[in-house]
């Protein structure tokens, strides 16, 4: 059984590259897109290898898997992830997500209902209350849970037993979990941006799903274009789809694809109107930084948290912003990109 909650997604301006679910009927195509092993699932292949060990050795044991912590920025793959090693132990999955579990009862419905072995799966597990956290521990370390029974004097505390059970849990920020809680978790893999190389075969293998005619060079182009995402990748191909289908003969090709991409504003880089605009901002209104979190938050209009979690892990990745103790600099790479000349050493603040 798997208990879905569409109700969490962090609120986002509507991007076409953003790479957080834009709608339940986007959630519902992902869906349709999902690798269901480990076999299809393209890349990441750090974190592949060790599962596929873990996982090996977990079931030839008839163990639970230690649990896993993944983390990494919206759309590359953690949910897909929780799906697979879910399969591949060939148990139930259950699934929930932090702010869905408001009180300690909640969490312990979940936990006394697993079966052996089964995964129990977090989403955004960062913002877990932290009542909620603390009847997690015993269940986590000895397969226990403590709770309340009645009230005021009355009240005592007993013990139940679980049944094994692996945790899956998912955040985009992990320097927000809680140390007891992080030292919890056996397997830690943080998913890391895709090569163009491997969304390319991401776009072949969805369009394939999805019937639609591509040609290799029209596929190397969404993917280049897709900030390292798969759920970008996934859906710059459903709008260049329809683009061909429209203004083609429904191939899509490189021609197409370039066509497509520039009418929905997504540049070479696969940058769109946020990405410039933050980059816009440190250089022209903050001279190139250092600047601030808040500050930039302030200036483009979009919060803070998003920027960390969602624009700036790309731009920080690709070379074109620097996150430093005094704040972010954007590098030569950015002057570049936006045409602007770059400042001399030494004038303009924080370039060097
Ligand atoms: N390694 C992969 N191979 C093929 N497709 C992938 C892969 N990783 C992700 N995808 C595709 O990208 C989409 C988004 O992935 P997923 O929902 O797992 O991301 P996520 O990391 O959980 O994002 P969020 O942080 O927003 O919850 C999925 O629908 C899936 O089709
Ligand atoms: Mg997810």
């Amino acid at each position: 059984m798997i208990i879905h909650t569409d109700d969490f997604a962090p609120t986002l301006s509507k991007r076409m590259v953003s790479a957080a679910p834009a709608s339940p009927q986007e959630e519902a195509q992902e869906r349709a897109l999902r690798p269901k092993l480990l076999q299809e699932y393209v890349g990441q292949a750090k974190a592949r290898e060790q599962l596929e060990i873990f996982i090996g050795a977990a079931r030839k044991r008839a163990e639970a898997l230690d649990h896993v912590l993944l983390f990494g920025p919206p759309g590359l793959g953690k949910t897909t992830l929780s799906h697979i090693i879910a399969a591949e132990l060939g148990v139930n999955l259950r699934q929930t997500s932090g702010p869905v579990l408001e009180k300690p009862k909640d969490l312990a419905a979940l936990l006394t209902n697993l079966e052996k072995n089964d995964v129990l799966f977090i989403d955004e597990i960062h913002r877990l209350s932290p009542v909620v956290e603390e009847i997690l521990y015993p269940a986590l370390e000895d397969y226990q849970i403590d709770i309340m029974i009645g009230e005021g004097p009355a009240a005592r505390s007993i013990k139940l037993d679980l049944q094994p059970f692996t945790l899956v849990g998912a955040t985009t920020r992990a320097g927000m979990l809680t140390n007891p809680l992080r030292d919890r978790f056996g397997i830690v893999a943080r998913l890391e941006f895709y090569t163009p190389e491997e969304l390319t075969l991401i776009v072949m293998r969805s369009a394939g799903l999805l019937g639609a005619p591509i040609d290799e060079a029209g596929g190397a182009e969404i993917a280049r274009r897709s900030r390292g995402t798969p759920r970008i990748a996934n859906r710059l191909l459903r709008r260049v789809r329809d683009y061909a289908d429209v203004k083609g003969d429904g191939r899509i090709t490189l021609d197409i694809a370039r066509r497509a991409l520039a009418m929905l504003d997504v540049d070479p880089q696969g940058f769109d109107v946020m990405d410039r605009k933050l980059l816009e901002a440190v250089i022209h209104r903050f001279d190139g930084g250092p600047v601030g979190l808040d500050n930039i938050a302030a200036s483009i209009g979009e919060e803070s948290g998003t920027i960390e979690d969602v624009i700036e892990p790309y731009l920080i990745q690709q070379g074109y912003l620097q996150r430093t103790p005094r704040g972010r600099i954007a590098t030569l790479a950015a002057y570049r990109h936006l045409g602007v000349a770059a400042p001399q050493q030494g004038q303009g603040g924080g370039l060097f």
